[in-house]
Protein backbone atom coordinates (compact mmCIF):
# COMPACT_ATOMS: atom_id res chain seq x y z
CA UNK A 1 0.00 0.00 0.00
CA UNK A 2 0.80 3.72 -0.93
CA UNK A 3 2.62 5.32 1.84
CA UNK A 4 0.17 7.95 1.87
CA UNK A 5 -3.09 5.90 1.80
CA UNK A 6 -1.10 3.82 4.78
CA UNK A 7 -0.78 7.31 6.38
CA UNK A 8 -4.33 8.50 5.48
CA UNK A 9 -6.09 5.48 6.68
CA UNK A 10 -3.99 5.45 10.30
CA UNK A 11 -4.48 9.33 10.96
CA UNK A 12 -8.01 8.68 9.90
CA UNK A 13 -8.51 5.75 12.78
CA UNK A 14 -6.54 7.66 15.29
CA UNK A 15 -8.67 10.37 14.68
CA UNK A 16 -11.48 8.46 15.15
CA UNK A 17 -10.44 6.35 18.17
CA UNK A 18 -9.51 9.43 20.16
CA UNK A 19 -13.03 10.76 19.07
CA UNK A 20 -14.92 7.81 20.59
CA UNK A 21 -13.05 7.92 23.52
CA UNK A 22 -13.50 11.29 23.84
CA UNK A 23 -17.17 11.43 23.00
CA UNK A 24 -17.45 8.40 25.92
CA UNK A 25 -15.44 9.99 28.56
CA UNK A 26 -17.74 13.38 27.75
CA UNK A 27 -20.65 10.99 28.86
CA UNK A 28 -19.06 9.34 31.58
CA UNK A 29 -18.64 12.85 32.86
CA UNK A 30 -21.84 14.17 31.87
CA UNK A 31 -23.29 11.11 33.68
CA UNK A 32 -21.38 12.43 36.84
CA UNK A 33 -22.29 15.55 36.67
CA UNK A 34 -25.59 15.00 36.24
CA UNK A 35 -25.54 12.01 38.89
CA UNK A 36 -23.89 14.66 40.60
CA UNK A 37 -27.12 17.00 40.16
CA UNK A 38 -29.79 14.88 40.57
CA UNK A 39 -28.43 13.71 44.42
CA UNK A 40 -28.02 17.58 45.43
CA UNK A 41 -31.30 18.54 43.47
CA UNK A 42 -33.25 15.62 45.26
CA UNK A 43 -31.93 16.81 48.77
CA UNK A 44 -33.12 20.14 48.49
CA UNK A 45 -36.34 18.70 46.80
CA UNK A 46 -36.74 16.68 50.09
CA UNK A 47 -36.26 19.89 52.47
CA UNK A 48 -38.77 21.50 50.04
CA UNK A 49 -41.45 18.44 50.23
CA UNK A 50 -41.14 18.97 53.52
CA UNK A 51 -41.91 22.00 54.05
CA UNK A 52 -44.59 21.99 51.51
CA UNK A 53 -46.17 18.60 50.46
CA UNK A 54 -45.38 16.51 53.11
CA UNK A 55 -45.54 18.91 56.07
CA UNK A 56 -49.18 18.22 55.92
CA UNK A 57 -48.95 14.96 56.72
CA UNK A 58 -45.77 15.25 59.15
CA UNK A 59 -48.01 17.90 61.29
CA UNK A 60 -50.98 15.25 61.27
CA UNK A 61 -48.89 12.37 62.38
CA UNK A 62 -47.46 14.83 65.20
CA UNK A 63 -50.88 15.50 66.32
CA UNK A 64 -51.52 12.13 66.48
CA UNK A 65 -48.67 11.99 69.02
CA UNK A 66 -49.95 15.03 70.81
CA UNK A 67 -53.27 13.45 70.69
CA UNK A 68 -51.98 9.91 72.53
CA UNK A 69 -50.46 11.84 74.91
CA UNK A 70 -53.54 13.85 76.65
CA UNK A 71 -53.53 13.06 80.17
CA UNK A 72 -57.56 12.47 80.39
CA UNK A 73 -56.99 9.76 77.94
CA UNK A 74 -54.39 7.76 79.42
CA UNK A 75 -56.21 7.61 82.26
CA UNK A 76 -59.38 6.43 80.88
CA UNK A 77 -57.54 4.19 78.85
CA UNK A 78 -56.16 2.86 81.67
CA UNK A 79 -59.95 2.51 83.72
CA UNK A 80 -62.05 1.90 79.81
CA UNK A 81 -65.09 1.22 82.14
CA UNK A 82 -64.85 4.12 84.12
CA UNK A 83 -67.53 6.58 82.72
CA UNK A 84 -66.82 9.57 84.51
CA UNK A 85 -62.87 9.20 83.11
CA UNK A 86 -64.55 8.61 80.05
CA UNK A 87 -66.24 11.25 79.93
CA UNK A 88 -63.74 13.91 81.05
CA UNK A 89 -61.29 12.19 78.07
CA UNK A 90 -64.16 12.71 75.67
CA UNK A 91 -64.48 16.22 76.54
CA UNK A 92 -60.87 16.49 75.86
CA UNK A 93 -60.44 14.72 72.73
CA UNK A 94 -63.56 16.58 71.00
CA UNK A 95 -61.84 19.85 72.02
CA UNK A 96 -58.89 18.31 70.27
CA UNK A 97 -60.48 16.81 67.20
CA UNK A 98 -60.69 19.90 65.51
CA UNK A 99 -56.58 20.37 64.88
CA UNK A 100 -57.15 17.04 62.39
CA UNK A 101 -56.93 17.95 59.33
CA UNK A 102 -60.30 15.73 58.72
CA UNK A 103 -61.77 16.48 61.86
CA UNK A 104 -61.91 13.10 62.94
CA UNK A 105 -59.95 10.96 65.18
CA UNK A 106 -60.54 7.24 66.20
CA UNK A 107 -59.81 5.28 69.64
CA UNK A 108 -58.84 2.35 70.04
CA UNK A 109 -58.65 0.72 74.07
CA UNK A 110 -57.26 -2.23 74.84
CA UNK A 111 -58.64 -2.53 78.18
CA UNK A 112 -62.08 -2.95 76.49
CA UNK A 113 -61.23 -3.80 73.17
CA UNK A 114 -63.65 -0.81 71.79
CA UNK A 115 -63.19 0.94 68.92
CA UNK A 116 -64.60 4.85 69.23
CA UNK A 117 -64.37 7.31 66.03
CA UNK A 118 -65.41 11.18 65.92
CA UNK A 119 -66.02 12.76 63.36
CA UNK A 120 -68.09 15.71 64.88
CA UNK A 121 -71.10 14.99 63.74
CA UNK A 122 -73.12 14.32 67.40
CA UNK A 123 -73.53 16.66 69.29
CA UNK A 124 -71.92 16.32 72.72
CA UNK A 125 -71.69 14.56 74.83
CA UNK A 126 -71.15 12.23 71.67
CA UNK A 127 -71.54 8.57 72.00
CA UNK A 128 -68.43 7.47 69.94
CA UNK A 129 -68.67 4.02 70.71
CA UNK A 130 -68.41 2.49 67.02
CA UNK A 131 -67.55 -1.49 67.51
CA UNK A 132 -65.70 -4.45 69.20
CA UNK A 133 -63.07 -5.17 68.22
CA UNK A 134 -61.88 -8.97 68.25
CA UNK A 135 -58.74 -10.61 67.70
CA UNK A 136 -60.18 -13.02 65.26
CA UNK A 137 -61.69 -10.55 62.79
CA UNK A 138 -59.22 -10.28 59.97
CA UNK A 139 -60.59 -6.22 59.85
CA UNK A 140 -58.97 -5.45 62.97
CA UNK A 141 -55.49 -7.70 63.01
CA UNK A 142 -53.84 -4.28 62.62
CA UNK A 143 -55.01 -3.17 66.08
CA UNK A 144 -53.45 -6.30 67.36
CA UNK A 145 -50.40 -6.63 65.41
CA UNK A 146 -49.38 -2.09 65.87
CA UNK A 147 -49.85 -3.34 69.69
CA UNK A 148 -47.58 -6.14 69.42
CA UNK A 149 -45.09 -4.84 67.89
CA UNK A 150 -45.35 -2.25 70.19
CA UNK A 151 -45.19 0.46 66.97
CA UNK A 152 -45.13 3.84 68.19
CA UNK A 153 -46.21 5.11 65.15
CA UNK A 154 -47.53 3.77 61.62
CA UNK A 155 -48.89 5.16 58.91
CA UNK A 156 -51.41 3.11 57.32
CA UNK A 157 -52.95 4.20 53.50
CA UNK A 158 -56.67 2.42 53.71
CA UNK A 159 -59.56 3.21 51.05
CA UNK A 160 -62.39 4.69 52.66
CA UNK A 161 -65.10 2.83 51.21
CA UNK A 162 -67.90 4.88 52.37
CA UNK A 163 -66.33 8.01 51.86
CA UNK A 164 -64.50 7.03 48.27
CA UNK A 165 -61.46 7.97 49.35
CA UNK A 166 -57.72 6.98 49.71
CA UNK A 167 -56.84 7.76 53.63
CA UNK A 168 -54.14 7.30 55.19
CA UNK A 169 -54.06 6.56 58.85
CA UNK A 170 -51.91 7.69 61.78
CA UNK A 171 -51.70 5.28 64.44
CA UNK A 172 -49.70 5.68 67.58
CA UNK A 173 -49.59 3.55 70.50
CA UNK A 174 -51.55 5.07 74.17
CA UNK A 175 -48.54 4.04 76.18
CA UNK A 176 -48.10 4.02 79.95
CA UNK A 177 -44.46 3.50 80.20
CA UNK A 178 -43.76 0.25 78.85
CA UNK A 179 -47.30 -0.71 79.19
CA UNK A 180 -49.33 -0.24 75.90
CA UNK A 181 -52.98 0.84 76.47
CA UNK A 182 -54.41 1.34 73.38
CA UNK A 183 -54.50 3.25 69.33
CA UNK A 184 -55.01 7.03 68.65
CA UNK A 185 -54.91 8.72 65.47
CA UNK A 186 -57.08 10.07 62.83
CA UNK A 187 -57.39 9.69 59.19
CA UNK A 188 -55.94 12.12 56.20
CA UNK A 189 -57.65 12.02 52.75
CA UNK A 190 -54.76 11.46 50.31
CA UNK A 191 -56.25 12.36 47.44
CA UNK A 192 -55.07 15.26 46.99
CA UNK A 193 -51.51 14.73 48.67
CA UNK A 194 -51.52 12.39 45.31
CA UNK A 195 -52.78 14.53 42.86
CA UNK A 196 -50.16 16.79 44.46
CA UNK A 197 -47.36 14.75 43.63
CA UNK A 198 -48.16 13.98 40.37
CA UNK A 199 -48.03 17.66 39.47
CA UNK A 200 -44.60 17.92 40.96
CA UNK A 201 -43.03 14.43 39.67
CA UNK A 202 -41.29 17.53 37.37
CA UNK A 203 -38.04 15.88 36.08
CA UNK A 204 -38.70 12.65 37.18
CA UNK A 205 -39.77 9.52 35.89
CA UNK A 206 -41.92 8.37 39.01
CA UNK A 207 -42.28 9.26 42.92
CA UNK A 208 -42.81 6.45 45.21
CA UNK A 209 -43.06 6.53 48.80
CA UNK A 210 -42.30 3.38 50.45
CA UNK A 211 -42.28 2.11 54.51
CA UNK A 212 -39.77 0.17 55.59
CA UNK A 213 -39.90 -3.12 53.88
CA UNK A 214 -40.32 -1.30 50.35
CA UNK A 215 -44.32 -1.85 50.05
CA UNK A 216 -45.81 0.64 48.39
CA UNK A 217 -47.65 3.65 50.27
CA UNK A 218 -48.01 6.66 48.11
CA UNK A 219 -47.16 6.40 44.16
CA UNK A 220 -49.37 7.91 41.36
CA UNK A 221 -50.43 4.54 40.22
CA UNK A 222 -53.34 4.06 42.83
CA UNK A 223 -54.01 0.04 41.85
CA UNK A 224 -49.95 -0.15 42.87
CA UNK A 225 -50.55 0.99 46.73
CA UNK A 226 -50.18 -1.67 49.14
CA UNK A 227 -53.09 -0.62 51.35
CA UNK A 228 -53.26 -2.33 54.82
CA UNK A 229 -49.52 -3.53 54.33
CA UNK A 230 -49.13 -4.38 58.33
CA UNK A 231 -51.70 -7.07 58.20
CA UNK A 232 -50.99 -8.60 54.97
CA UNK A 233 -48.74 -11.78 53.87
CA UNK A 234 -46.08 -11.37 52.22
CA UNK A 235 -46.58 -12.55 49.02
CA UNK A 236 -49.68 -10.33 48.77
CA UNK A 237 -48.04 -7.32 49.10
CA UNK A 238 -47.31 -4.88 46.70
CA UNK A 239 -43.66 -3.43 46.46
CA UNK A 240 -41.38 -1.21 44.99
CA UNK A 241 -38.84 -3.98 43.76
CA UNK A 242 -41.93 -5.15 41.50
CA UNK A 243 -41.47 -1.83 39.41
CA UNK A 244 -37.96 -3.00 38.77
CA UNK A 245 -37.38 -4.35 35.42
CA UNK A 246 -34.37 -7.45 37.02
CA UNK A 247 -32.77 -9.49 39.90
CA UNK A 248 -29.74 -6.90 40.05
CA UNK A 249 -31.58 -3.38 40.22
CA UNK A 250 -34.17 -4.98 42.99
CA UNK A 251 -30.58 -6.17 44.64
CA UNK A 252 -29.02 -2.89 44.18
CA UNK A 253 -32.16 -0.67 45.19
CA UNK A 254 -32.49 -2.83 48.32
CA UNK A 255 -29.03 -2.38 49.22
CA UNK A 256 -29.95 1.46 49.15
CA UNK A 257 -32.64 1.45 50.98
CA UNK A 258 -30.21 0.70 53.72
CA UNK A 259 -27.88 2.60 53.54
CA UNK A 260 -30.27 5.59 52.82
CA UNK A 261 -31.86 4.46 56.61
CA UNK A 262 -28.79 4.78 57.91
CA UNK A 263 -28.16 8.16 57.04
CA UNK A 264 -31.78 9.80 57.08
CA UNK A 265 -32.69 13.20 54.99
CA UNK A 266 -29.67 12.43 53.19
CA UNK A 267 -29.81 11.00 49.45
CA UNK A 268 -28.64 8.05 48.53
CA UNK A 269 -28.55 6.80 44.73
CA UNK A 270 -28.72 3.93 42.83
CA UNK A 271 -28.95 2.99 38.64
CA UNK A 272 -31.76 0.70 38.05
CA UNK A 273 -33.72 -0.40 34.99
CA UNK A 274 -36.92 0.29 34.70
CA UNK A 275 -39.60 0.01 31.87
CA UNK A 276 -36.62 -0.92 29.89
CA UNK A 277 -34.47 1.98 30.70
CA UNK A 278 -31.31 2.72 32.69
CA UNK A 279 -32.59 5.26 35.68
CA UNK A 280 -31.16 6.94 38.59
CA UNK A 281 -33.22 6.04 41.38
CA UNK A 282 -32.99 8.68 44.42
CA UNK A 283 -33.39 7.24 47.81
CA UNK A 284 -34.15 9.29 51.08
CA UNK A 285 -35.58 8.29 54.87
CA UNK A 286 -37.86 10.60 56.03
CA UNK A 287 -37.58 9.39 59.84
CA UNK A 288 -40.63 12.00 60.71
CA UNK A 289 -43.23 9.56 58.99
CA UNK A 290 -40.83 6.40 59.13
CA UNK A 291 -40.93 6.39 54.90
CA UNK A 292 -38.88 6.11 52.22
CA UNK A 293 -38.81 8.31 49.24
CA UNK A 294 -37.80 6.87 46.16
CA UNK A 295 -37.84 9.48 43.07
CA UNK A 296 -37.03 7.96 39.54
CA UNK A 297 -35.25 9.91 36.97
CA UNK A 298 -34.25 8.52 33.45
CA UNK A 299 -31.56 10.01 32.68
CA UNK A 300 -31.03 9.66 29.06
CA UNK A 301 -33.95 12.54 28.93
CA UNK A 302 -30.54 14.70 30.44
CA UNK A 303 -28.26 13.59 27.43
CA UNK A 304 -30.24 13.16 24.49
CA UNK A 305 -28.22 12.12 21.32
CA UNK A 306 -29.60 15.11 19.29
CA UNK A 307 -27.98 17.36 21.64
CA UNK A 308 -24.77 15.99 20.51
CA UNK A 309 -25.37 15.27 16.85
CA UNK A 310 -24.19 19.02 15.96
CA UNK A 311 -21.22 17.92 17.84
CA UNK A 312 -20.83 15.33 15.57
CA UNK A 313 -21.21 17.11 12.98
CA UNK A 314 -18.14 19.33 14.06
CA UNK A 315 -16.56 16.77 14.76
CA UNK A 316 -16.44 15.05 10.96
CA UNK A 317 -16.20 17.87 9.46
CA UNK A 318 -12.92 18.65 11.60
CA UNK A 319 -11.71 15.10 10.57
CA UNK A 320 -12.80 15.77 6.80
CA UNK A 321 -10.58 19.18 7.10
CA UNK A 322 -7.87 17.79 9.36
CA UNK A 323 -7.33 14.65 6.84
CA UNK A 324 -7.22 17.04 4.00
CA UNK A 325 -4.63 19.55 5.21
CA UNK A 326 -2.51 15.81 6.24
CA UNK A 327 -2.91 14.89 2.89
CA UNK A 328 -1.41 18.21 1.38
CA UNK A 329 0.96 18.46 3.78
CA UNK A 330 2.45 14.76 3.18
CA UNK A 331 2.09 15.61 -0.54
CA UNK A 332 4.34 18.64 -0.23
CA UNK A 333 6.58 17.64 1.99
CA UNK A 334 7.21 13.73 1.36
CA UNK A 335 5.41 12.16 -1.55
CA UNK A 336 5.86 14.79 -4.62
CA UNK A 337 9.91 15.07 -3.52
CA UNK A 338 10.08 10.78 -3.14
CA UNK A 339 8.24 11.33 -6.60
CA UNK A 340 10.94 13.11 -8.27
CA UNK A 341 13.64 10.78 -6.62
CA UNK A 342 11.94 8.20 -7.51
CA UNK A 343 11.65 9.92 -11.87
CA UNK A 344 15.48 10.90 -11.26
CA UNK A 345 16.73 7.32 -10.38
CA UNK A 346 14.41 5.79 -13.61
CA UNK A 347 16.13 8.55 -15.42
CA UNK A 348 19.71 6.85 -14.40
CA UNK A 349 18.62 3.75 -16.22
CA UNK A 350 17.68 5.16 -19.03
CA UNK A 351 20.85 7.39 -19.63
CA UNK A 352 19.30 10.76 -19.34
CA UNK A 353 19.62 11.93 -16.09
CA UNK A 354 17.23 14.43 -14.55
CA UNK A 355 18.46 15.94 -11.37
CA UNK A 356 15.17 15.87 -8.56
CA UNK A 357 13.76 19.01 -8.55
CA UNK A 358 12.76 19.81 -4.64
CA UNK A 359 10.46 22.42 -3.66
CA UNK A 360 10.96 24.66 -0.40
CA UNK A 361 8.39 22.60 1.11
CA UNK A 362 9.97 19.48 0.72
CA UNK A 363 11.12 17.64 4.24
CA UNK A 364 14.18 18.06 5.91
CA UNK A 365 15.14 14.54 5.93
CA UNK A 366 14.08 14.10 2.42
CA UNK A 367 16.11 17.38 1.57
CA UNK A 368 19.06 15.76 3.25
CA UNK A 369 18.21 12.44 1.15
CA UNK A 370 18.23 14.05 -2.10
CA UNK A 371 21.33 15.77 -1.67
CA UNK A 372 22.89 12.66 -0.75
CA UNK A 373 21.67 11.14 -3.77
CA UNK A 374 22.26 13.85 -6.10
CA UNK A 375 26.62 13.80 -5.08
CA UNK A 376 25.93 9.62 -5.54
CA UNK A 377 24.38 9.94 -8.78
CA UNK A 378 26.96 12.74 -9.85
CA UNK A 379 29.97 10.51 -8.73
CA UNK A 380 28.28 7.26 -10.02
CA UNK A 381 28.06 9.29 -13.32
CA UNK A 382 31.47 10.46 -13.96
CA UNK A 383 32.52 6.82 -12.94
CA UNK A 384 30.39 6.05 -15.76
CA UNK A 385 31.76 8.05 -18.14
CA UNK A 386 34.87 6.88 -17.44
CA UNK A 387 34.68 3.51 -17.46
CA UNK A 388 32.88 3.49 -21.06
CA UNK A 389 35.48 6.07 -22.17
CA UNK A 390 37.87 3.38 -20.77
CA UNK A 391 36.02 0.12 -22.15
CA UNK A 392 35.89 2.39 -25.58
CA UNK A 393 39.82 2.44 -25.34
CA UNK A 394 40.56 -1.04 -24.33
CA UNK A 395 38.09 -2.23 -27.05
CA UNK A 396 39.88 -0.09 -29.46
CA UNK A 397 43.40 -1.36 -28.56
CA UNK A 398 41.99 -5.09 -28.58
CA UNK A 399 40.40 -4.84 -31.81
CA UNK A 400 43.92 -2.64 -32.88
CA UNK A 401 45.68 -5.84 -31.93
CA UNK A 402 44.07 -8.11 -32.98
CA UNK A 403 44.69 -6.93 -36.15
CA UNK A 404 48.11 -6.17 -35.86
CA UNK A 405 51.12 -9.25 -35.65
CA UNK A 406 52.94 -8.63 -32.04
CA UNK A 407 56.64 -9.07 -33.68
CA UNK A 408 56.69 -7.10 -36.74
CA UNK A 409 53.71 -4.44 -35.76
CA UNK A 410 52.67 -5.03 -39.52
CA UNK A 411 48.69 -6.12 -40.11
CA UNK A 412 48.37 -9.55 -39.66
CA UNK A 413 46.14 -12.05 -41.75
CA UNK A 414 43.06 -10.62 -39.84
CA UNK A 415 43.64 -7.24 -40.32
CA UNK A 416 45.03 -7.66 -43.74
CA UNK A 417 42.04 -9.11 -45.31
CA UNK A 418 39.87 -6.87 -43.51
CA UNK A 419 41.61 -3.95 -44.80
CA UNK A 420 41.55 -5.53 -48.12
CA UNK A 421 37.93 -6.10 -48.07
CA UNK A 422 37.27 -2.71 -47.22
CA UNK A 423 39.96 -1.43 -49.55
CA UNK A 424 37.93 -3.36 -52.15
CA UNK A 425 34.71 -2.32 -51.52
CA UNK A 426 35.98 0.78 -52.32
CA UNK A 427 38.01 -0.17 -55.26
CA UNK A 428 34.28 -1.53 -56.43
CA UNK A 429 33.50 2.74 -56.79
CA UNK A 430 36.07 3.83 -57.35
CA UNK A 431 38.07 1.94 -59.75
CA UNK A 432 41.23 3.02 -59.12
CA UNK A 433 43.65 0.49 -60.14
CA UNK A 434 46.00 -0.92 -57.59
CA UNK A 435 48.01 -4.31 -57.24
CA UNK A 436 49.04 -6.68 -54.98
CA UNK A 437 52.46 -8.30 -53.81
CA UNK A 438 53.51 -11.44 -52.69
CA UNK A 439 56.96 -12.14 -50.99
CA UNK A 440 57.67 -15.10 -49.02
CA UNK A 441 61.56 -15.18 -47.52
CA UNK A 442 63.52 -17.95 -48.86
CA UNK A 443 64.94 -20.75 -46.96
CA UNK A 444 64.46 -18.99 -43.57
CA UNK A 445 64.16 -22.19 -42.47
CA UNK A 446 67.96 -22.05 -41.87
CA UNK A 447 67.95 -19.03 -40.39
CA UNK A 448 66.18 -20.37 -37.20
CA UNK A 449 68.18 -23.38 -37.83
CA UNK A 450 71.92 -21.44 -38.12
CA UNK A 451 71.19 -18.78 -35.22
CA UNK A 452 68.00 -19.64 -33.15
CA UNK A 453 64.53 -18.71 -32.96
CA UNK A 454 65.24 -15.02 -31.60
CA UNK A 455 67.43 -14.15 -34.16
CA UNK A 456 64.48 -15.11 -36.70
CA UNK A 457 62.44 -12.90 -35.11
CA UNK A 458 64.88 -10.30 -35.65
CA UNK A 459 65.30 -11.00 -38.65
CA UNK A 460 61.54 -11.14 -39.40
CA UNK A 461 61.60 -7.88 -37.67
CA UNK A 462 64.08 -5.97 -39.79
CA UNK A 463 62.37 -7.58 -43.19
CA UNK A 464 59.24 -6.04 -42.21
CA UNK A 465 61.02 -2.36 -41.48
CA UNK A 466 62.66 -2.82 -44.67
CA UNK A 467 59.46 -3.64 -46.63
CA UNK A 468 57.96 -0.85 -45.16
CA UNK A 469 60.46 1.66 -45.72
CA UNK A 470 59.91 0.25 -49.75
CA UNK A 471 56.85 0.86 -49.89
CA UNK A 472 56.42 4.06 -47.97
CA UNK A 473 52.88 5.64 -48.52
CA UNK A 474 52.45 3.81 -51.28
CA UNK A 475 50.86 1.05 -49.73
CA UNK A 476 50.25 -1.55 -46.65
CA UNK A 477 52.33 -4.06 -45.48
CA UNK A 478 51.53 -7.05 -43.63
CA UNK A 479 52.51 -10.28 -42.38
CA UNK A 480 50.79 -13.13 -44.06
CA UNK A 481 51.81 -16.02 -42.00
CA UNK A 482 55.68 -17.11 -41.45
CA UNK A 483 57.83 -15.92 -43.76
CA UNK A 484 55.63 -14.67 -45.77
CA UNK A 485 54.68 -10.97 -46.01
CA UNK A 486 51.86 -8.98 -49.03
CA UNK A 487 52.07 -5.89 -49.92
CA UNK A 488 48.98 -3.77 -51.00
CA UNK A 489 50.16 -1.07 -53.75
CA UNK A 490 47.88 1.37 -54.51
CA UNK A 491 50.64 3.08 -57.29
CA UNK A 492 54.00 2.29 -58.53
CA UNK A 493 53.51 -1.58 -58.56
CA UNK A 494 55.84 -2.65 -60.99
CA UNK A 495 58.74 -0.59 -59.16
CA UNK A 496 58.03 -1.47 -55.93
CA UNK A 497 58.21 -5.08 -57.57
CA UNK A 498 60.92 -4.69 -59.16
CA UNK A 499 63.26 -2.88 -56.74
CA UNK A 500 62.17 -5.92 -53.89
CA UNK A 501 63.57 -8.11 -56.78
CA UNK A 502 66.77 -6.34 -57.29
CA UNK A 503 67.19 -5.98 -53.76
CA UNK A 504 66.75 -9.64 -52.69
CA UNK A 505 70.51 -10.40 -53.24
CA UNK A 506 71.74 -7.02 -51.30
CA UNK A 507 69.57 -7.52 -48.32
CA UNK A 508 71.94 -8.52 -45.67
CA UNK A 509 70.82 -8.36 -41.92
CA UNK A 510 73.23 -7.77 -39.10
CA UNK A 511 72.22 -10.04 -36.30
CA UNK A 512 74.63 -10.58 -33.36
CA UNK A 513 77.76 -8.80 -35.34
CA UNK A 514 76.66 -11.76 -38.06
CA UNK A 515 76.09 -10.65 -41.62
CA UNK A 516 72.64 -12.61 -43.02
CA UNK A 517 71.85 -12.51 -46.27
CA UNK A 518 68.06 -12.50 -47.00
CA UNK A 519 66.79 -13.48 -50.09
CA UNK A 520 63.13 -13.27 -51.21
CA UNK A 521 61.14 -14.47 -53.90
CA UNK A 522 58.35 -11.95 -55.33
CA UNK A 523 54.98 -12.35 -57.09
CA UNK A 524 52.65 -9.15 -58.03
CA UNK A 525 49.63 -9.11 -60.01
CA UNK A 526 47.29 -5.73 -60.78
CA UNK A 527 43.71 -6.28 -59.95
CA UNK A 528 41.25 -6.88 -62.62
CA UNK A 529 37.79 -5.89 -62.86
CA UNK A 530 36.43 -9.70 -62.06
CA UNK A 531 38.88 -9.83 -58.99
CA UNK A 532 38.03 -10.94 -55.51
CA UNK A 533 40.58 -10.85 -52.88
CA UNK A 534 40.49 -14.49 -52.91
CA UNK A 535 41.53 -14.15 -57.07
CA UNK A 536 43.56 -11.59 -56.59
CA UNK A 537 45.93 -13.42 -53.72
CA UNK A 538 45.48 -16.67 -55.82
CA UNK A 539 47.27 -14.67 -58.54
CA UNK A 540 50.35 -12.95 -56.80
CA UNK A 541 50.56 -16.50 -54.97
CA UNK A 542 50.91 -18.43 -58.24
CA UNK A 543 53.86 -15.98 -59.53
CA UNK A 544 55.80 -15.85 -56.20
CA UNK A 545 55.64 -19.31 -56.24
CA UNK A 546 56.44 -19.48 -59.71
CA UNK A 547 59.36 -16.96 -58.81
CA UNK A 548 60.53 -19.35 -56.06
CA UNK A 549 60.93 -22.60 -58.14
CA UNK A 550 62.23 -20.79 -60.96
CA UNK A 551 65.58 -19.56 -58.75
CA UNK A 552 65.75 -23.57 -57.47
N1 LIG B 1 62.05 -17.33 -35.75
C1 LIG B 1 60.85 -17.49 -36.31
N2 LIG B 1 60.63 -18.43 -37.18
C2 LIG B 1 59.42 -18.56 -37.81
C3 LIG B 1 58.37 -17.73 -37.44
N3 LIG B 1 57.28 -18.10 -38.20
C4 LIG B 1 57.65 -19.14 -38.96
N4 LIG B 1 58.97 -19.42 -38.75
C5 LIG B 1 59.74 -20.37 -39.32
O1 LIG B 1 59.85 -20.13 -40.68
C6 LIG B 1 60.12 -21.28 -41.35
C7 LIG B 1 59.36 -21.33 -42.60
O2 LIG B 1 59.73 -22.46 -43.26
P1 LIG B 1 59.22 -22.85 -44.66
O3 LIG B 1 57.81 -22.50 -44.79
O4 LIG B 1 59.55 -24.24 -44.84
O5 LIG B 1 60.07 -21.93 -45.61
P2 LIG B 1 61.56 -21.77 -45.92
O6 LIG B 1 62.40 -22.46 -44.89
O7 LIG B 1 61.78 -20.33 -46.03
O8 LIG B 1 61.66 -22.53 -47.23
P3 LIG B 1 61.19 -21.92 -48.64
O9 LIG B 1 60.12 -21.01 -48.39
O10 LIG B 1 60.78 -23.12 -49.42
O11 LIG B 1 62.33 -21.19 -49.16
C8 LIG B 1 59.80 -22.42 -40.37
O12 LIG B 1 61.03 -23.09 -39.95
C9 LIG B 1 59.19 -21.73 -39.23
O13 LIG B 1 59.52 -22.38 -38.00
C10 LIG B 1 58.57 -16.73 -36.47
O14 LIG B 1 57.71 -15.96 -36.10
N5 LIG B 1 59.86 -16.64 -35.97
Amino acid sequence: MAIKSRFLISTALILLLTGLFSWLSMRVLAEGIIVNWVERYAEKQIQYDKVRTLLPLIQEVNRSKEFAELESLKAWAKQPFNEALKQQALEETEAFRHRFADKSYFIALKGNEHYYYSEGKEAPPPNLYRYTLHHTNPDDAWFYQIMAKKLNLHLNVNPDVELGVIKLWSDVLIRDGDDVLGVVGTGLDLSGFLQQMVAKQDIYSAIVFTNNEGSIQLYQREELIDYSSLTKLSQDKSRVFQLLDDEVSRTQLTQALALAKETPNHVKTSFVYKDDVRQLASIVYIPEIDWFQINFIDIKGFLPLTEFSSLLVVFFISLVCALIVFYLLLTLIVTKPLAELDLSIGSLDKKQYRAPKLTRFAGLEIKKLVSHYQKMSTSLLEHQQELEEKVAERTKELNRIARLDPLTELYNRRGFEAHMTEYMQRWQQSRHSFGLINVDVNHFKSVNDLYGHAAGDLVLQKIATYLKNTVGDKGEVARWGGDEFLILVKQDLAAISEQLQDDHESLVININEQDITIQFSVGSALVEDSDTLESLLHRADGVMYAAKFSHR
